[in-house]
C-alpha cells in the first residue's frame, strides 16, 4: 500500500496546437498532506489538474491516482475514480444556477454511490453541516437558487460540494483570486480544517505566493517543470 495518494512520473504533455507545456519527471501527494502548488498565470497549472482528474490524457508517462495509472484506465473506470475519489473546487465554481445551495451541493452523491453510502443520515443534513462549517451560516441562504449567492458565499458552496462524502482527494484551482486577503485567508484556513477532520488530502493551486503559509507544503511549478513553454 502506497501513502501517496497522486503520484506523477515523467510526465510530458504538449496541447495539439502548441509547444510542450509540462515535462514533469516527479510530483507527489501524500495522504492527508495540505500541498501548495504554485504558478504564475499560464503555467499549466489548470493543465496539470486536469492530467490528475483524467480529463486529458499525457503525451508521456505517469499519473498515478490512488495508485491507479490513469491513461490505462478505461473512460469510465476513470470518471468512477473521478466521481467517488476526487473533489474539484473549479477557479470558476461550476455551480449549477438553477438549483439551490442544498442542491448543489448533494449533487456529486447522485453520481457516487460510495461518497451517498459514506453518509450515515440525510444528505441535505449533511450539505447543512459541511456549509456551516465552511463558514455559511445564515440558513436563509440555504433554499435559494445560488446565482443568487455572492462570490465569498458561491465558494462555500463549491467547496461544501467538492467535500461531501469525504473523498481522499480535494483539488482546488484558484478559488480565492476574487476575495479580499482576510476572507480568502479565512476560506483557505475552513478548507484546511475540514480536510484535517475528514482526513482529504489537498491540493491548492494559486498564483499567489503568499499562500504558502497557509500550507503544510508549498511546491513551485516553475522548479518542478522542465517544459520549454512554462512562463
Ligand atoms: N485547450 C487548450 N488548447 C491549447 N492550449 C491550451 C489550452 N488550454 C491551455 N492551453 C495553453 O497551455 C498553457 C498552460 O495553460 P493553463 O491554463 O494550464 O495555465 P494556468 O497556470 O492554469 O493559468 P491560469 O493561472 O491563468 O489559469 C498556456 O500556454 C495555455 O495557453
Amino acid at each position: 500500500m502506497t501513502d501517496l495518494v497522486i503520484s506523477i512520473e515523467e510526465l510530458r504533455f504538449s496541447w495539439p496546437s502548441g509547444g510542450e507545456v509540462l515535462n514533469i519527471e516527479r510530483f507527489d501527494l501524500n495522504a492527508g498532506e495540505r500541498l501548495f502548488l504554485r504558478g504564475p498565470s499560464g503555467s499549466g497549472k489548470s493543465t496539470l489538474l486536469g492530467l490528475i482528474a483524467g480529463v486529458l490524457e499525457p503525451s508521456a508517462g505517469h499519473v498515478n491516482v490512488l495508485g491507479k495509472d490513469m491513461a490505462k484506465l478505461r473512460p469510465a473506470s476513470r470518471d468512477r475514480i473521478r466521481a467517488d475519489h476526487l473533489g474539484v473546487i473549479f477557479q470558476m465554481f461550476n455551480l449549477v444556477p438553477y438549483l439551490s445551495v442544498v442542491g448543489n451541493v448533494t449533487l456529486p452523491l447522485k453520481f457516487s454511490p460510495a461518497r451517498r453510502k459514506a453518509i450515515s443520515g440525510d444528505t441535505d443534513e449533511e450539505a447543512r453541516r459541511l456549509l456551516a462549517r465552511l463558514g455559511l451560516t445564515d440558513t436563509a441562504l440555504l433554499d435559494r437558487r445560488v446565482s443568487d449567492l455572492s462570490v465569498g458565499q458561491q465558494q462555500r458552496v463549491a467547496a461544501a460540494r467538492a467535500m461531501i462524502g469525504g473523498p481522499e482527494i480535494v483539488i482546488a484551482d484558484e478559488p480565492t483570486s476574487a476575495l479580499d486577503a482576510d476572507a480568502r485567508d479565512r476560506f483557505i484556513e475552513l478548507l484546511s480544517e475540514e480536510a484535517a477532520c475528514t482526513g482529504a488530502a489537498l491540493l491548492f493551486v494559486s498564483h499567489d505566493a503568499s499562500l504558502a503559509r497557509l500550507f503544510d507544503r508549498a511546491v513551485d511549478l516553475r522548479e518542478i517543470n522542465k517544459a520549454g513553454a512554462a512562463a
